[in-house]
């Protein structure tokens, strides 16, 4: 629970008909937070953004904007406007004209407007170009037109719904670091929809993992890449191995975990608790294993499978391998330590690791 949240998300469940496209969202967002919301499409992320602009209703509970209910009220009485994909710039209108809309429906004086635009267009680095047309403009310089007009009015959160999908890779991480710091320096709530793990994990505080209408996870880039809570969060993070087993024994340092391939040894979780027998399922990340060849003594977890292929990128290479049980692993190493074996496709490793680094997932 957070002290002063600033949305609270209570109980939200969203159907269209009789399909359930938002399932149970209990969440809070903190004051100044930058929240990113992930997950692959259709799992309900713009739903999630959609009712927090007031565009959907839910179907059950209630969405709080600094402890009041907001839902069933009109999106002209919310103080939550929306950066959209699309960027959605009068064409017609100038730079300055796009910045100054939302003040001009809001009836503030002319003046007033425009010094408001202004500053705004000044802290994008964009006032050079406050008489342009919005079409003499580049993709970045609409992106802080867009993001201008926006905060112009000091909305308490912003709504961000994939900004920079379009953008090309350069400019892209150009704009998550305009984004990051201009969230930071401003103070303000930011709540930000993308399919994209890099962009979440570089710019947010939180980060909310979705699939199909569900949460699966809340946390910290941190928390979720080292904890991942259910095997569909270790998955979609797409660089863990996870194993199913029983626990076989269990003591204060150490679980054995007894698995179709063999039995494995993980560093007792503090945080779960399980009685001898009952279902485990652990995840190692790709990083943390090695490749030997076969015969090689290991003292900690290993197992043999064959190589299938490989994917070079970079600094690093993933091997991908099958054990004999049909299980596919991914092994992700650097160039100088994958000199030491032989990774041609059909070629039989030694795959090992260390107990420290299996993590229990706690949710399945
Ligand atoms: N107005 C609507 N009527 C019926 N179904 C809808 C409506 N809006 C969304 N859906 C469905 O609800 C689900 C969630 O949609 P949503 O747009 O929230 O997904 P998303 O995670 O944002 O996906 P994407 O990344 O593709 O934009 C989808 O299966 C979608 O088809």
């Amino acid at each position: 629970m957070l002290d002063t949240p600033i949305v609270h998300f209570d109980n939200v469940v969203k159907k269209f008909g009789s399909f359930t496209a938002v399932e149970k969202a209990d969440f809070q967002i903190a004051r100044g937070e930058f929240l990113a919301i992930m997950g692959s499409s259709g799992c309900g992320k713009t739903t999630t953004l959609r009712m927090l602009a007031g565009l959907e209703d839910p179907t059950e509970g209630n969405i709080l904007l600094d402890g009041k209910k907001i839902n069933g009220k009109p999106t002209w009485e919310r103080d939550t406007p929306m950066v959209w994909q699309s960027l959605a710039l009068f064409p017609f209108l100038t730079v300055q004209e796009n910045v100054e809309f939302s003040l001009k429906m809001r009836k503030v004086p002319k003046g007033e407007r425009r010094e408001r635009a202004r500053k705004w267009l000044d802290r994008l680095g964009i006032l050079e170009f406050a008489d342009r047309n919005i079409s003499q403009l580049s993709g970045g310089q609409r992106q802080r037109v867009a993001l201008a007009r926006s905060l112009v009015t000091e909305p308490k959160i912003l709504l961000l719904d994939e900004p920079l999908s379009a953008l090309d890779a350069h400019l892209k991480v150009r704009m998550q670091s305009v984004l990051s710091g201009l969230q930071k320096d401003l103070g303000i709530t930011f709540v930000y929809v993308t399919h994209s793990m890099s962009e979440a994990f570089s710019m947010a505080d939180r980060v909310v993992i979705m699939s199909r209408g569900k949460i699966e996870q809340i946390g910290t880039p941190e928390e979720i890449y080292r904890e991942p809570r259910n095997r569909f969060v270790a998955g979609f993070l797409g660089s863990s191995n996870v194993f199913d087993g029983r626990l076989k024994s269990s003591g204060n340092e150490v679980w054995q975990i007894e698995t179709e391939h063999s039995s494995f040894n993980l560093k007792a979780p503090s945080e779960v608790q399980k009685t001898d027998g009952s279902p485990v399922a652990f995840a190692v990340s790709s990083e943390n294993m090695s490749l030997a060849t076969i015969g090689t003594p290991w003292a900690g977890n290993s197992i043999e499978a064959t190589v299938v292929g490989g994917e070079f990128a970079g600094a690093s290479a993933t091997v991908f391998l099958e054990t004999d049980q049909g299980q596919e692993l991914k092994v992700q190493k650097g160039h100088d330590e994958l000199k030491t074996v032989d990774i041609r496709a059909g070629q039989k490793l030694l795959v090992h690791w260390l107990p420290e680094h299996c993590h229990v997932l706690p949710g399945e």
